[in-house]
């Protein structure tokens, strides 16, 4: 496969994990609360998404717009505070019409709520890692929003298309479908001008796609501005991003399947590339891993994960999400990698199967020392 072809819509046809995006826009039958009708037939599309073997993360909004309706209210309210009742009650909503829906198909879901918080520490960042690549490792279907709850104006997303491609970054999503309200990216805002042209495809990164995006409309947060700024973000890790109404028929599955529809938009890198990028330069090391003969070559020539049991000497201070440096006997460089254990833990684990973890340690965060996820040869 050409680069051209991995950036172009052939990833989506190609894609084994997507995040799909259903905005408030959408969702929330013009402020009359959830349309549990459109929810059912985006989940029917997505239920035969998994069945062709897709793994699945949905980050939905509408808690805010559910639990005004089952408090009676008729406005969105201005306030914080209530604005976190509202979502508290309506996230109840959200997680049952998802749960009753995806049971049709015999599928389980998991209700997520994260925070900025959650994704920006590292060791946060990390135990959300583990915690949603078990769900979908296990067919589980995470159905994800921020925690309106507990956040407050200076600490939120805000808008759920950022989130979406902060979990698209986390789990290494090939795609993250936005599906919204509008047909996709126009060249302007199609509510005011109505010669507005839609845009088929583009480059995340071009600065002239961000000054065409306005803001969002009465029910939605951030309106194209954001969508254009989270494909920038997805881009950082590999993945494509499209964003394209979620009214037209059958729009999930035809858009996997390398329709033409909507506004794709790619990342100027092939997936993985960019996300090796970021751990190899971006982050100082805080210790040294010095590796054995066999774990060297597996590291170096299959991509493996780095286990204890090929891990003969720890130095440093680290702790769980540190970058380390792994080394071979001669102290020559092999990689680096955000390390699932702390140094006194890891110097524990030396030279140890994986499956000694939980009666040397009394607990199993993980059974490899650092992912292969999470490390980069070097
Ligand atoms: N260039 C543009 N192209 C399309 N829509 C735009 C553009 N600029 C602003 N918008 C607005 O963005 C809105 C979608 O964003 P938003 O209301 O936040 O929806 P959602 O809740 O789905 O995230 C559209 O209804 C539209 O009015
Ligand atoms: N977390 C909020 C949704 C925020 C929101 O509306 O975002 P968006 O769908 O991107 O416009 C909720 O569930 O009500």
């Amino acid at each position: 496969m050409s680069k051209d072809q991995i950036l172009g819509r052939d990833a989506l046809s190609g894609a084994r994990r997507v995040v799909i995006k259903i905005g408030s826009a959408l969702l929330t039958n013009d402020g009359r609360g959830l349309d549990e009708a459109a929810i059912g037939g985006w989940v029917d599309q997505i239920a035969e998404l998994h069945r062709q073997g897709v793994e699945v993360l949905l980050v939905s909004s509408g808690a805010v717009a559910a639990g005004m309706v089952r408090l009676g209210w008729h406005t969105r309210p201005g306030a914080v505070h209530e604005l976190q009742a509202a979502a508290a009650v309506g996230q109840n909503g959200l997680t049952q019409c998802y749960e009753q829906h995806f049971a049709r198909h015999g599928l389980v879901t998991a209700q997520v709520l994260l925070t900025h918080d959650d994704l920006s520490n590292r060791k946060r960042y990390l135990n959300a890692l583990s915690a949603l690549r078990t769900l979908v490792g296990l067919r589980v279907v995470p159905v994800i929003n921020e925690n309106d709850t507990v956040v407050t104006d200076e600490i939120r997303f805000g808008d759920n298309d950022t989130l979406g491609a902060l979990v698209a970054n986390l789990l290494e999503a090939d795609a993250l479908v936005i599906l919204t309200d509008q047909e996709g990216l126009f060249d302007a805002d199609p509510r005011h001008d109505p010669h507005a042209k839609l845009i088929a495809e583009g480059d995340a990164d071009d600065p002239a796609l961000a000054a065409v995006a306005g803001g969002g409309g009465a029910l939605g947060r951030g309106g194209m501005s954001t969508k254009v700024q989270a494909a920038r973000l997805a881009a950082r890790s590999g993945a494509v991003t499209v964003i394209a109404s979620g009214r037209q028929p059958d729009a999930i599955n035809r858009i996997m399947a390398g329709e033409a529809l909507g506004t794709l938009l790619r990342p100027e890198q092939a997936p993985m590339a960019a996300r090796k990028r970021w751990l190899a330069g971006q982050l100082q090391s805080r210790g040294t891993l010095t590796l054995d003969a066999g774990a060297v070559k597996v590291l170096r020539s299959q991509g493996s994960s780095l286990l204890p049991v090929g891990v003969k000497a720890v130095s440093g201070e680290f702790r769980r999400g540190d970058m380390v440096l792994c080394v071979d006997e001669q102290g020559a460089r092999v990689a680096k990698g955000l390390v699932n254990y702390g140094a006194e833990e890891a110097g524990r684990l030396l030279g140890q199967p994986s499956h000694q973890i939980a009666a040397i340690l009394g607990y199993v965060e993980a059974p490899e020392l650092i992912h292969r996820d999470n490390l980069v040869v070097l």
